[in-house]
């Protein structure tokens, strides 16, 4: 086991859903997945190992924040050799476009947290997703009856419960969607490690007009964002979203089809 995650090697499949949120984990496993087993109990950070299409795939609590995150993303890459990491969180709205309900993937993070510009000595780094997961999870939420935005998140160290209107107005004008509090330092963990990461939200607030979602939306609209992402994940690691030829103006054909 890891420090913080109590699986032996090769209890954790190459492929992650990441919520922030331990009984989420255990409701994706329980919702998704075939013959979930929890490797890992540490701290409460639940993890499940299944089958989802026949393919293995485990989800990982991650805690709130991006230091507890970061944990949890380390030990995966680091010790468990694991290749892709989507996930799967909430998030308020920023921007009038977006409505509660609605998904956002995020092309990028800005974040206020100091951990990129310690690792960047002040530089400002940018961290964006891997595109391979990003333009399946696109492929997949408009293959559903999903209202999804793509766009950049806002991962707050310090706005939860910090009211900033006037910032937040202007990094909607910059083309800022929607807030959360992982998915910058998701970004860079994964640059750093060389893997593939992406983060896919529904949105369950709105901080501007203050509409929020029921507890049963909350489900309903949380298991279109699961798919979309064990759909993109797979989708990537089986090949169907292999990279088209810079230039070309078309996509390839897909395998078997
Ligand atoms: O629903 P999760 O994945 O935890 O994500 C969001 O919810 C938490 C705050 O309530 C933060 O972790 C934020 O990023
Ligand atoms: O981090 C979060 C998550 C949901 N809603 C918010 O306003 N912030």
């Amino acid at each position: 086991m890891s420090t913080h995650i109590g699986a032996q090697p090769g209890e954790i499949a190459p492929v992650v859903l990441l919520p922030g949120d331990p009984k989420r984990a255990q409701w994706i496993a329980e919702a998704f997945l075939e013959d979930a087993t929890c490797y890992s109990e540490v701290r409460g950070m639940l993890g499940f190992t299944g089958t989802w299409q026949g393919q293995r795939v485990s989800v990982q609590g991650s805690g709130m924040g991006q230091p507890s995150m970061a944990i949890y993303v380390n030990e995966l890459f680091d010790e468990y050799d694991v290749r892709s990491i989507v996930r799967v969180g909430s998030c308020g709205a920023l921007s009038e476009k977006v409505a509660v309900r609605d998904v956002i993937i995020a092309s990028g993070a800005c974040t206020d947290s100091a951990m990129n510009r310690i690792t960047f000595e002040g530089l400002d780094y940018a961290p964006v997703a891997d595109f391979g997961l990003l333009r399946a999870a696109v492929d997949a939420a408009e293959a559903r009856d999903v209202t999804a935005h793509v766009g950049l998140i806002f991962s707050a160290d310090s706005s939860f419960y910090a009211s900033r209107p006037e910032l937040m107005t202007r990094m909607v004008s910059y083309g800022v969607l929607g807030v959360e509090m992982e998915a910058s330092a998701l970004y860079t963990i994964a640059a750093h490690w060389e893997r593939k990461a992406l983060a896919v939200c529904t949105v369950s607030d709105h901080v501007v007009t203050g509409e929020e979602t029921s507890a049963e939306e909350r489900e309903r609209t949380f298991a279109d964002m699961v798919e979309i992402a064990l759909t993109a994940a797979f989708d990537l690691e089986t090949g169907h979203a292999a990279p088209r030829e810079l230039g070309s103006t078309s996509s390839p054909p897909r395998p078997g089809v």
